[in-house]
C-alpha cells in the first residue's frame, strides 16, 4: 500500500515538475529569448524596482500615519514629496516594465512564428504529408500565443514572487515577529492548494490545446470540402461534428473556470483570514503599546505579499506548464529535419538539357509497398515523351521523384549527367516547369499569379505566355484585364481557364524540362488543340514529359512510355505501339480510338 502511494506520488511529482519538458522548451526558446536580451535585462531591473517600491510604499504609509498621529509636521514636510517621488517611480517603472514585457514577448513570438513557417516550407514532402493542416494552422493561431508562460510575465513572476516573499518576510519580522509568524502558519495550505490547482489546470490546458488543433483540422476540411459537403448534403453531419467538439471545448473551459474560481476564492479566503488575524492581534499590540498604529498599517499593507506569492507561484507554474505543453507541440514540427538548410531561390538562366536518366530506382511512400522497384528509364533530350498507363501506375510519382519532392530509397536519377542529389534544391527546381494535375492559383490578381513564376518578368513575356496558353483573349475580355482578382484558389474562374493560367505560369518559368500532368484535361477539344499547338512551339527546345489519360492527345509524342504497376511494359511511338498486342492498344480500344487515334463513332 505504502509502495503504491509512493509510486503514485512520484508520478504526480514527475508530472508536476516535468523537468524534461521544461528543459526541452527552454532549449528551443533560449536562442529567441537571447535575441531580446536587452528587453529581458530591463524587465529584470524593473522587477527589482518593483520589489523595492512595494517595501518603500508600505514603509511610507506607516511613517506618514505615525507622523500625522504625533503631529510631526517637520517629518510630514519631507515625507509627502518622498511619496510623490515613489509615485513617479512607480508610474515610470509600470509603463516601461509593460513596454519591455511587450517587446520581449512579441519579439520572441514573431521570430518563432517566422522560423516555424520557414521550417515548414523546407520540410520534405513525406514529412509534411504526415502533418495535419489543422494542426499546422493551430501552431500559428494557438500554440505560439500560448507560450507566454515561458517567455513573459509568468517566467518573470516565477523569479519575482519568491524574492518579494522573502524581502517582505524579512521586513515584517523586523516590525513584529509574532505577527509575521501567524501569516507564516498558512504557508503550507497556500502552497498545497496552489500545487493541486497547477496540476489540474495543466492537464486541462493540454486537452484544450489538442482539441483546438482538432477543431482547426475539421474547420479547414469543411471549408476546403465545401462543395462536396453541400452536394452530398453533409451539412448536418459536419455541423454535428463541430458542435460536439465545441461542446467538449466549452466543458473543458468551464472546468478551467471552476478551477480558477475555486483557487481564487481559496486565495481570497486565506488572505482575508490573515488580514483579520493580523488586524486583531495588531490592535491588541497597539493597545498594550507594543506596536505603533503606523507599524500596523505598514504590516497590513504588506501582509498580502506573504500570501499571493505562495498561491500565485502555483498559478504561474501552471501557466508555465501550459506554455511548455504548447512548445512541446511546436517541437514536433521543429524537430523534423528540413530538406535543405536554406530556402531555394529562382534561377533564371536556362541550362541546356541533355538527358534524364533513372537508374535502378526503388521507391515507396511508406517503405513497405514499392511503387518502383529497380526502375530504369532513359529520356532523350529535347523530345516530347508521353507517360501513359492505368490509374495508380506511378506516373505522378515519377514526376515527384524527378523534381526531388521525394527521394528514392535506392538507385539514382541523373539529369545532365549529374545525380540529382548533387544539385542544390534551387538548381534542381530550376530545371522544371510543372503543371500539376490539380491547378492551384493564389488569391490575388491574374498578373500576380503569373508573375510568381518568374520575378521581374517583362510585360511582353507575360502576354506571350498568356497568348501561348490561349488565355490572353479571355484576360483582355475582363474589365480589369490582368489586374482582375480571381478569388481564393481562383474560384472565379472555370476549370479550363484555371488550367490555361497554370500552363501560362509554367511557360513563364522558362525551364528546360516541362512537366505536364494531365495539363489539358479540363480543356474542350478546340481549346486543347490551340493550347497544344502553342505548347508544341514552346516544346521545341526543351524536354517535355506529358502524363495523359486521353491518348488522343499524345499520338504525336516522340516517345510513349506505357507504365503498369511501376514497370515499363511498352515503349515506342504511337504507330508502333498501336500495332503491338499490349496495354497501349487495349487502353486505346477502351477509349474508342482507331489506329490513327481518331474517335470511333
Ligand atoms: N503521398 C502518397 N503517399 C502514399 N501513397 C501514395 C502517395 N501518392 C501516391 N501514392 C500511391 O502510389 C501509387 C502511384 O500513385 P500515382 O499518383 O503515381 O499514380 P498515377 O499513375 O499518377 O495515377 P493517376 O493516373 O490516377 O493519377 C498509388 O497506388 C497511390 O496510392
Amino acid at each position: 500500500m505504502t509502495l503504491r502511494i509512493k509510486r503514485i506520488s512520484s508520478v504526480y511529482i514527475k508530472q508536476y515538475f516535468a523537468a524534461e519538458d521544461i528543459r526541452l522548451a527552454f532549449s528551443i526558446l533560449m536562442p529567441y529569448i537571447l535575441r531580446q536580451w536587452k528587453a529581458y535585462v530591463s524587465l529584470f531591473a524593473f522587477m527589482w524596482i518593483d520589489i523595492s517600491l512595494t517595501l518603500a510604499y508600505a514603509w511610507f504609509f506607516g511613517a506618514v500615519t505615525d507622523a500625522a498621529i504625533h503631529s510631526d509636521f517637520h517629518r510630514l514636510k519631507w515625507l509627502v514629496p518622498l511619496g510623490g517621488l515613489f509615485l513617479l517611480l512607480s508610474v515610470g517603472s509600470t509603463y516601461f516594465g509593460n513596454y519591455a514585457e511587450t517587446i520581449s514577448e512579441t519579439g520572441v513570438k514573431n521570430d518563432l512564428k517566422a522560423d516555424l513557417l520557414k521550417h515548414i516550407l523546407l520540410l520534405p514532402f513525406n514529412t509534411i504529408s504526415n502533418l495535419r493542416s489543422g494542426d499546422l494552422l493551430s501552431h500559428f493561431t494557438n500554440d505560439i500565443h500560448a507560450i507566454d508562460g515561458v517567455i513573459g510575465s509568468s517566467l518573470m513572476n516565477l523569479i519575482r514572487l519568491p524574492f518579494i516573499y522573502l524581502a517582505v518576510f524579512i521586513y515584517l519580522m523586523q516590525i513584529n515577529w509574532t505577527l509575521s509568524l501567524i501569516s507564516f502558519l498558512v504557508a503550507p495550505a497556500a502552497l498545497l492548494a496552489g500545487a493541486v490547482f497547477g496540476l489540474l489546470l495543466r492537464r486541462n490546458s493540454r486537452l484544450i490545446q489538442s482539441l483546438l488543433g482538432n477543431m482547426n483540422t475539421l474547420l479547414s476540411e469543411i471549408f476546403h470540402g465545401y462543395l462536396v459537403i453541400r452536394s452530398f448534403t453533409m451539412e448536418k453531419s459536419a455541423f454535428k461534428r463541430f458542435t460536439e467538439q465545441n461542446r467538449e471545448l466549452l466543458s473543458l473551459e468551464l472546468q478551467n473556470a471552476k478551477l480558477r474560481g475555486l483557487f481564487h476564492t481559496g486565495g481570497y479566503a486565506i488572505s482575508s483570514i490573515i488580514f483579520l488575524l493580523s488586524l486583531s492581534v495588531g490592535a491588541y499590540f497597539i493597545s498594550i503599546k507594543v506596536m505603533s498604529v503606523g507599524a500596523l498599517l505598514t504590516f497590513i499593507n504588506l501582509v498580502d505579499h506573504l500570501i499571493y506569492p505562495l498561491t500565485g507561484l502555483a498559478g504561474q507554474w501552471a501557466n508555465l506548464q501550459r506554455s511548455v505543453a504548447a512548445v512541446e507541440r511546436l517541437s514536433k514540427v521543429l524537430k523534423q529535419t528540413p530538406e535543405s538548410p536554406r530556402m531555394p531561390i529562382y534561377y533564371s538562366s536556362m541550362p541546356s538539357i541533355r538527358t534524364i536518366h533513372l537508374q535502378n530506382v526503388t521507391f515507396s511512400y511508406d517503405s513497405r509497398n514499392p511503387i518502383f522497384d529497380q526502375f530504369h528509364l532513359q529520356i532523350p533530350a529535347g523530345k516530347i515523351v508521353a507517360i501513359v498507363g492505368p490509374s495508380g501506375a506511378g506516373k505522378t510519382t515519377l514526376f515527384n521523384l524527378l523534381q526531388g519532392f521525394y527521394k528514392p530509397q535506392a538507385g539514382a536519377i541523373w539529369i545532365n549527367g549529374s545525380r540529382t542529389d548533387k544539385y542544390s534544391t534551387s538548381q534542381l527546381r530550376s530545371f522544371f516547369a510543372y503543371v500539376p494535375q490539380e491547378t492551384f492559383l493564389f488569391t490575388g490578381t491574374i498578373r500576380e499569379n503569373l508573375m510568381l513564376a518568374r520575378p521581374g518578368i517583362t510585360e511582353m513575356s507575360l502576354v506571350q505566355a498568356a497568348e501561348a496558353a490561349n488565355i490572353h483573349p479571355f484576360i483582355c475580355s475582363l474589365p480589369e484585364g490582368y489586374e482582375t482578382k480571381i478569388g481564393e484558389g481562383g474560384v472565379q474562374l472555370s476549370g479550363g481557364q484555371k488550367q490555361r493560367l497554370a500552363i501560362a505560369r509554367a511557360l513563364l518559368k522558362d525551364a528546360p524540362i516541362l512537366l505536364l500532368d494531365e495539363a489539358t484535361s479540363a480543356l474542350d477539344n478546340e481549346t486543347e488543340y490551340q493550347v497544344k499547338e502553342a505548347l508544341g512551339r514552346l516544346m521545341s527546345n526543351r524536354t517535355t514529359l506529358v502524363i495523359a489519360h486521353r491518348l488522343s492527345t499524345i499520338r504525336n509524342a516522340d516517345l510513349i512510355i506505357v507504365l503498369d504497376q511501376g514497370q515499363i511494359v511498352q515503349m515506342g511511338r504511337h504507330e508502333e505501339l498501336i500495332d503491338e498486342d499490349g496495354l497501349y492498344r487495349n487502353l486505346n480500344q477502351v477509349q474508342g480510338h482507331n489506329r490513327e487515334g481518331a474517335m470511333v463513332s
